[in-house]
């Protein structure tokens, strides 16, 4: 389990995260919704490791959350950022190379590309000159790679096509049938609790409502924070 408790997190003197308590079992999908501002991305940071929190603990598995961007790796997490974190001047295959740290890079190329055909056929492109939905495939390839534990994922289908979208949905999918937990920040509300077992709702950096898809659909908070139709 990936477990945030009564963290406490900004930037500079400005407090955005408050008593956030939020966690995610191992091979759950977590949707984490809430208004603009709410404080969505400043959790996946803080719980992959970018942000340090002024307060609370976060532990992974039980143990006391790693320092330093391999320990994290090490430990399972693995995070896609809002806009991709894609090397836009290497290859698709350096790519997906730098992920596979000590890994069997033919297995790594093999899994990315089952994943997304598309890639297979790009191995030697320039990340930076594909399409925004061919980048954001290799960002979800990346992070299929390194056989993480826990994926963060923020807005990926953020700006692409429908078509690519269910494309991402199913990959989301794929991974949470493979027993992979999601935590899973994401404009398509209804496709997002669609797999989801559990959600938090954040506003103002508070968590507003915790529970399961069904009865976030029937809680007038949803209509309140997220505006009716969402
Ligand atoms: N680097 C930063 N420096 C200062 N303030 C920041 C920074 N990043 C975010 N904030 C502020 O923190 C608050 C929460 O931002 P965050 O991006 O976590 O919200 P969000 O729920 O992901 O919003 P959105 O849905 O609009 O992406 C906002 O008020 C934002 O302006």
């Amino acid at each position: 389990m990936l477990e945030l408790t009564d963290v406490r997190a900004g930037y500079g003197g400005v407090t955005v995260l408050r008593d956030l308590s939020l966690w995610v079992p191992r091979g759950s999908v977590v949707a984490l919704l809430g208004p603009n501002g709410a404080g969505k991305t400043t959790t996946l940071r803080v719980a992959s490791g970018l942000l340090r929190p002024s307060g609370g603990r976060i532990t992974v598995d039980g143990r006391p959350f790693p320092r330093g961007a391999d320990a994290v790796s090490r430990a399972g997490i693995c995070h896609v950022p809002e806009g991709r974190g894609v090397f836009p001047s290497l290859t698709v295959r350096e790519n997906l190379l730098v992920q596979a740290r000590g890994r069997n890079v033919g297995d790594a190329i093999e899994k990315a590309t089952a994943a997304f055909p598309r890639l297979g056929q790009r191995l030697s492109q320039l990340a930076g000159t594909m399409s925004g939905g061919e980048q954001q495939m290799l960002a979800l390839a990346k992070s299929y790679v390194s056989s993480p534990a826990y994926v963060l994922l923020d807005e990926v289908s953020m700006g692409l096509a429908p078509k690519v979208v269910d494309e991402i949905f199913e990959f989301l999918r794929r991974l949470a049938s493979e027993g992979v937990a999601l935590l899973l920040v994401e404009q398509y509300v209804t496709r997002a609790l669609e797999i989801a077992d559990y959600v938090f709702l954040l506003n103002h950096g508070r968590v507003a409502f915790r529970g399961e898809p069904g009865e976030l659909d029937s809680s007038a908070i949803f209509a309140e924070y997220m505006g009716v139709g969402a």
